[in-house]
């Protein structure tokens, strides 16, 4: 069977899209891995199948009912599957690409104004576009799982990467998908970073993790007043490997260093706004009202293509 795709990425976090307008497409996990693999297929971080809402319903994807109870005139669904060919909740970059993916398929005008209204596993995400084209995304709500005491603690679990003495304290985040954030004191650490073996999490989530290792580089003046704070941030994502950019990633990150430069502060003078700076760019997290996050970042679609589909 051959396959349109078209490649894309943000912040070098990249995706093989498939336009799925029928809802038909069976996108088995072994199909995923080939579409993935950088040698043997197209390659990508991860695969993201644009399919109608009602068609993923139909199929039985209770998120989906879940979804058009919720947003009625969320009519496309981004159907998120790692490398590795499992199926994810959310990517926040990946949201970003869908939405500059449905703009080049003719099915929305970001650059007329509108907002689009997606489906995922994690809810509905609203996508608007900026006037510097980044493309800014509300995430909805998030937690931290440990609740207020872990925040207080701050850490709720630990996190042990390759060449370390000991494990190190862990803040949980959920952003619909999961995330578990360490800190670091010195970029030069960051750097120097063994990642190429998955961080060993204490206690082991029941379905896996993303871990987030980021070094906080403080807070700066805003230009409209006020302060931003800025975040470096490597991540070994579930499902993947180390990745260039997390976008839900750098929520977590931004949220977890905010909750520790909370702790005894005055809390008008901790950022809402966080830069987060990853191998692969850099992304804007801010917290907005009603418990929700925005990821704003870029987006861009890099060339199309047909392959060959195995059975
Ligand atoms: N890169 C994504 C996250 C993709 C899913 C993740 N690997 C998981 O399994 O939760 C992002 O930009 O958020």
């Amino acid at each position: 069977m051959t396959l349109r795709f078209t490649k894309g990425h943000g912040t070098h976090n990249d995706f093989v899209l498939v336009a799925d307008t029928r809802g038909d497409l069976d996108l088995t996990p072994a199909r995923v891995r080939h579409l993935a693999d950088r040698r043997g297929g197209i390659g990508g971080d991860g695969v993201i199948r644009l399919a109608p809402t009602a068609a993923v319903a139909r199929a039985g994807e209770a998120a989906a009912d879940a979804v058009l109870a919720d947003e009625p005139g969320a009519i496309w669904f981004m159907d998120y599957r790692n490398s590795d060919g499992t199926v994810a909740e959310m990517c926040g970059n990946g949201v970003r690409v869908f939405a500059a993916f449905a703009e080049s398929l003719g099915l929305v005008d970001l650059d007329g104004g509108d907002e689009l209204a997606l489906g995922t596993r994690g809810g509905v995400k609203r996508v608007r576009k900026e006037p510097n084209g980044w493309y800014a995304v509300d995430m909805g709500p998030w937690s931290y799982p440990g609740g207020q005491d872990a925040v207080a603690a701050g850490a709720d679990a630990a996190v042990m990467v390759a060449g370390w003495d000991a494990p190190r304290p862990a803040l949980s985040v959920d952003l619909g998908n999961p995330h578990t954030v360490v800190a670091l004191s010195r970029s030069a650490e960051l750097d120097a970073l063994d990642l190429t073996r998955e961080p060993a999490v204490d206690p082991p989530p029941p379905h896996g993790t993303n871990v987030e290792l980021v070094v906080p580089l403080g807070e700066e003046p805003a230009p409209d007043g006020g302060v931003v704070g800025r975040v470096r941030m490597r991540v070994h994502e579930r499902g993947v490997g180390e990745t260039q950019s997390c976008g839900t990633g750098a929520c977590a990150a931004a949220l977890a260093v905010r909750a520790w430069a909370s702790a005894g502060a005055d809390p008008d003078q901790v950022p809402t706004t966080w830069f987060v700076e990853v191998p692969g760019g850099e992304v804007r997290v801010r917290l907005l009202d009603g418990g929700h996050v925005e990821l704003a970042g870029p987006a861009e679609l890099v060339f199309s293509g047909e392959v060959e589909l195995p059975q």
